[in-house]
């Protein structure tokens, strides 16, 4: 049996003697992605779990030396870029690039450390971004996405005289914000931009790659806690191995972030400084290799995101049929029966109604502030859309009944019956298979739009940016309820998942009825 080839990848970074950050986190995450690690310093960094205490940077001509000894000798598959402190070292790494033109370049562009040290001259901003057209993914943070930014709308970087201040813009408040920057550099450049929302404040921990006008975005949870040092190194070094291996910058990303995240959930386990200690590059290899002391086992999908994915691809068939279904097909291309599009509307006003409900109980039963207003916002959300569907198609009083179909029936009941128990988890789960088939359907059926189409209004309605945005909110929500809880709790709520996802297809399986079969 023949195995891929184990991606032979330089990394060319300055160096953390206490080994959580920099070249020695850079070995490990290659290591740990699967990758083989070489190393050339930049500078040398007297630094801990605390901080910064000074730098020796060695002449740039022996750096250029380090490089040659590499790549004379070696073909590599990867290079991972980090910090580069000064204008000169800048240069010495591109004239290299330029010379040996690696397939695959990250480049984690570090200027200052979270300990608020800096790692980069503020006049070696511009030649750092000056090196842009030899990258192909940029991880910026949000505060060196912001310096980015800032040049991008600048003639040309180099343009700005060293020393002196560069058009520079403001760390963006919201991700909104972060995404318009992005687009700017990666227009700018050419170059992809990995933006990262952790620095956001909130606790979601939201990525995206940013190519040009093209966006794919990756929901995160916030992990709480202090040992984050070094996540910025070693996400990138993980980009740069993986990509060795996939060529397909999405598909690497959700592998680093599930690696990522599995080693920030586990850094508790190593006791490495007082101050952000280092993430646990290899809990996962540990804990499947039986050399982990931790209680509780690592499983294949123990972070939110793996568990929220795995619970996904088991209802795949679900999807798959109600993408087959004649109600979907015949919505899609315009020649479903108004009649019956208008009988489903019915069922799902009044479905809409009783769905609030049962999010105010989630409202009710939420641990923290921010998950109770997220389920009141989509309770008023549901009302609002039931008050809609009145206005814009069913006339008739809000609130009129209808009379409910079996199926429709069967939902709520289900709904009812977690909102009835005590367990907020089973409860969410529950409620998630309505947002997430919803929006991935709907995501579809927008393609489908067109201005002679009979339904498009309806389909146009799909392509809510604040839906999209809320259906990643519950995602995260459910994942974390279901990575923190036992797992009796866990399999209850993969259970009350699947469960709803059937009443969703039920549910748009309703209409056009099938024909009564003729009486014996
Ligand atoms: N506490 C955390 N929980 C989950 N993900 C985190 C956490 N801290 C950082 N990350 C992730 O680590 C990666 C690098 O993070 P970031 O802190 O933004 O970069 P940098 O270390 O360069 O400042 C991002 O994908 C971010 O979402
Ligand atoms: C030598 C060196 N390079 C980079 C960093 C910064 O690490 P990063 O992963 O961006 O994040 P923090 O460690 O600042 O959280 C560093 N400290 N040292």
């Amino acid at each position: 049996m023949s195995s891929a080839p184990i991606p032979r990848v330089l990394s060319i970074a300055g160096t953390d003697p206490s080994g959580g950050a920099g070249i020695q986190a850079d070995l490990k995450s290659i290591a740990a992605n699967g990758g083989y690690g070489m190393a050339a310093v930049t500078a040398l960094v007297a630094q801990n779990t605390h901080g910064v205490r000074s730098i020796h940077v060695p002449p740039v001509a022996f750096l250029r030396e380090q490089l040659d000894a590499v790549s004379d000798d070696v073909e590599i598959d990867a290079v991972k870029i980090g910090m580069l402190g000064t204008t000169q070292i800048v240069r010495t790494v591109e004239s290299w690039l330029i010379e040996v033109r690696p397939p695959i370049v990250v480049l984690d562009p570090v200027m200052v450390a979270t300990s608020g040290d800096r790692l980069l001259d503020a006049e070696a901003e511009a030649a750092l971004a000056g090196m842009l057209p030899l990258v192909d993914l940029v991880t910026p943070n949000l505060a060196e996405l912001a310096v980015l930014a800032g040049l991008a709308g600048s003639a040309h970087p180099r343009s700005v005289p060293p020393g002196s201040a560069h058009p520079s813009s403001a760390p963006a408040r919201d991700w909104a914000g972060a995404l318009a920057q992005a687009r700017r550099v990666s227009e700018r450049w050419n170059v992809i931009v990995l933006v990262k929302g952790g620095h956001l404040g909130t606790d979601a921990s939201p990525d995206a790659l940013v190519d040009g006008a093209t966006l794919v975005e990756f929901p995160g949870v916030r992990v709480d806690t202090r040992n984050t040092h070094g996540t910025g190194c070693s996400l990138s070094s993980a980009m740069a191995t993986l990509q060795a291996r996939n060529h397909d910058w999405a598909a690497s990303l959700r592998q680093a972030k599930a690696w990522l995240t599995e080693s920030l959930l586990r850094s508790e386990e190593l006791h490495v400084g007082s101050g952000n200690g280092p993430v646990h590059h290899f809990a996962g290899l540990y804990a499947r290799a039986g050399l982990s002391d931790a209680e509780t086992e690592i499983s294949a999908a123990t972070t939110p995101a793996q568990i929220t994915g795995d619970w996904w691809d088991a209802i795949a068939g679900i999807r798959d049929g109600i993408d087959a279904l004649p109600f979907v097909t015949g919505l899609a291309d315009g020649t479903l029966e108004r009649d019956d599009f208008l009988a489903y509307l019915a069922q799902d006003a009044l479905y809409l109604r009783d769905y609030a409900r049962v999010l105010a109980r989630a409202s009710q039963l939420a641990p923290t502030s921010e998950e109770q207003a997220f389920w009141a916002t989509s309770a008023s959300g549901s009302i609002l859309g039931e008050l809609e569907l009145h206005r814009e198609w069913l006339g008739g009083e809000p609130g009129a009944t209808f009379e409910a179909h079996p199926v429709t029936t069967a939902y709520l009941n289900h709904l009812a019956a977690a909102g009835a128990g005590t367990s907020y988890p089973v409860l969410v789960a529950a409620l998630l298979p309505c947002f997430w088939l919803y929006q991935d359907a709907g995501e579809r059926l927008h393609t489908r739009s067109h201005p002679g189409h009979p339904y498009a209004s309806w389909l146009d309605t799909y392509a809510d940016p604040a839906f999209r945005m809320a259906t990643d909110r519950a995602i995260a929500i459910v994942g974390r309820a279901a990575a923190s809880a036992p797992t009796a709790e866990r399999d209850a709520m993969r259970r009350a998942f699947s469960e709803s996802a059937r009443h969703e297809l039920a549910f748009f399986a309703m209409f056009p009825e099938a024909p009564d079969k003729p009486s014996e």
